[in-house]
């Protein structure tokens, strides 16, 4: 059997001397998808920077498509086909839409026109310049523009975080539309778990850096004893939890 796209093997990582990550290990299969949740401050974002080589591992291995990857710097490890979209929203302001766009692209299935697609919107504003975007435009240039790269694997980092519920839809929408009829492989670290969970084939819940819990998304969406345990204010705040059994 062919191996996962993607596997960490008991990694343990963090700042310094500090751990974050301890004992982490999974796997996602080429075109799966994965969600990482848990409350603020439980090592998401650290992962996902484990995983693009930012954040040093201590222990364990990383290995993409059969490769091991573990000590390979950051930029190796994009060009090996890692796509990383920060929270921050890393898009070059002074440059349009379309130049953000083209700047960083690589051949592959991912184009102007298969982007145009997924986000009409971004075409509507193909020459406005990157600072005069909205947060939920700019949201999408970022995710649009690492799509431009041809990844094989796209890690996003809280892509809904502080945006119109209006921009929220559009944005799950073409994010379903990316992982479910695209194939793209993805991993997903997002406080809403009732949109994660949506969005994924399998979840995996953090709880003090290493995986307290791991589920199909479709098992875990209705389990709410462990998603109030592990995650509950998100689910509370997005107003769609099921009422009490
Ligand atoms: N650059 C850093 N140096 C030292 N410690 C850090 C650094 N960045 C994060 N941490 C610590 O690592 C832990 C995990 O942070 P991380 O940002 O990975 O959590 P998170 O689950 O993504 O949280 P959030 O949902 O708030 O983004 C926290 O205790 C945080 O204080």
């Amino acid at each position: 059997m062919a191996e996962p796209l993607l596997v960490l093997e008991d990694v343990r990582a963090g700042y310094g001397d500090a751990v974050v990550l301890d004992r982490v290990s999974l796997e996602l299969a080429a075109g799966g998808s994965l969600a990482v949740l848990g409350r603020n401050g439980v090592g998401k974002t650290t992962l996902l920077l484990t995983i693009m080589g930012i954040v040093g591992l201590m222990r364990g291995s990383i290995r993409m498509a059969g490769k091991d990857i573990s000590r390979l710097p950051p930029h190796r490890r994009a060009q090996a086909g890692l796509g990383w979209v920060p929270q921050e929203r890393e898009i070059f302001p002074s440059l349009s839409v379309e130049e953000n766009l083209t700047v960083t692209a690589r051949p592959g299935r991912w184009d102007l026109a298969s982007i145009y697609r997924l986000f009409p919107r971004l075409e509507e504003r193909r020459g406005h310049m990157g600072n005069h975007l909205s947060g939920g435009e700019q949201q999408m240039l970022a995710i649009a523009r690492t799509l431009m790269t041809n990844p094989s694997i796209l890690l996003l980092d809280e892509p809904l975080e502080g945006l119109a519920p209006i921009i929220v839809e559009e944005l799950t929408a073409a994010i379903r539309r990316m992982g479910s009829d695209e194939g793209m492989t993805l991993v997903l670290v997002e406080q809403r778990a009732d949109v994660a969970l949506s969005l994924t084939e399998n979840a995996v819940i953090i709880e003090r850096g290493t995986i307290a819990y791991r589920a199909p998304s479709s098992d875990l969406m209705h389990d709410r004893v462990v998603l109030d345990r592990y995650v509950g204010l998100k689910l509370e705040e997005s107003g769609t939890a099921a009422g009490p059994q």
